[in-house]
């Protein structure tokens, strides 16, 4: 068996005050070309922010600019509430295409090592609290998989204990890309609820989605291109 680090993560822990993720002016290119410029936002605790827009917009682009796994050309970000020297990427949580799931290691170890891994963050703004893997592995409804190596896991199953790693080390930000893919219509329904579960805890969701959401408290930003330099205009439903 896959020896893995005992050692847990240090949490982040801060004084309470009214979380806040500030987006302001970000501007981002890929390879060698703008995708947007000049965006800004504000998400407040609780609140899920919904990415809609084209393909190849810059939803993607965007959850990974947050997530900090893409540079920012211009902008800065940053949450407030938090430790000022703290990046976004350290309260977040990114869930994106890739599951993040070792294959041959077994459901339960690669919970065990991601929980181990990332640091949680403790805030009293944000009331998550860490599961412990072998309830969140029960949480998702894959608790029978949970000695099976993780490349025998079905496709929706593997989404599943991706979507595990978000319950295990507590984090108010989750960057979510198209969080439903993969999952059949129970197994979103009850993403839904961990969602809402989430964002009544004091945590926040900025996900890319192409499909409807049914989430609790929700502002759209649609991205689209516009003229004549390709840029990016906000819309910020209430
Ligand atoms: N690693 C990369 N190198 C160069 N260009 C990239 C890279 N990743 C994305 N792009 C480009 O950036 C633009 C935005 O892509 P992105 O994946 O963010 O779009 P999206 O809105 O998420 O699309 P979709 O709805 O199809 O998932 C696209 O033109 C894409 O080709």
């Amino acid at each position: 068996m896959t020896e893995l680090p005992t050692n847990k993560a240090p949490s982040i822990i801060r004084r309470s005050s009214p979380l806040k993720l500030i987006a302001e002016n970000l501007t981002i290119d890929r390879g060698g070309r703008r995708v947007f410029q000049d965006l800004s936002f504000t998400l407040e605790s609780g609140t899920a922010l919904v990415v809609t827009g084209a393909n190849g917009i810059g939803k993607s682009s965007l959850l990974r600019t947050l997530a900090g796994l893409v540079s920012l050309a211009g902008g800065a970000m940053h949450v407030e509430g938090g430790e000022d020297d703290r990046p976004l990427a350290e309260y977040a949580h990114y869930f994106g295409h890739q599951n993040a799931v070792k294959p041959a290691l077994t459901a339960l170890e690669n919970l065990v090592f991601w929980q181990s891994f990332i640091a949680s963050v403790r805030i009293d703004a944000f009331a998550g609290a860490a599961v412990p893997p072998e309830e969140a592995l029960a949480t998702l409804g894959i608790g029978h998989t949970a000695q099976l190596p993780a490349g025998y896991l079905s496709a929706g199953q593997t989404r599943r204990l991706a979507l595990a790693r978000l319950l295990v080390t507590p984090r108010p930000v989750w960057l979510m890309d198209e969080p439903t893919s993969a999952l059949d219509t129970a197994s979103e329904a009850q993403l839904l609820g961990l969602m809402n579960d989430h964002l009544g805890s004091g945590g926040m969701i900025v996900t890319a989605t192409h499909t409807e959401l049914a989430l609790s408290n929700t502002r759209v930003l649609h991205l689209r291109a516009a003229e004549p330099v390709r840029t990016l205009t906000e819309e910020l439903d209430a």
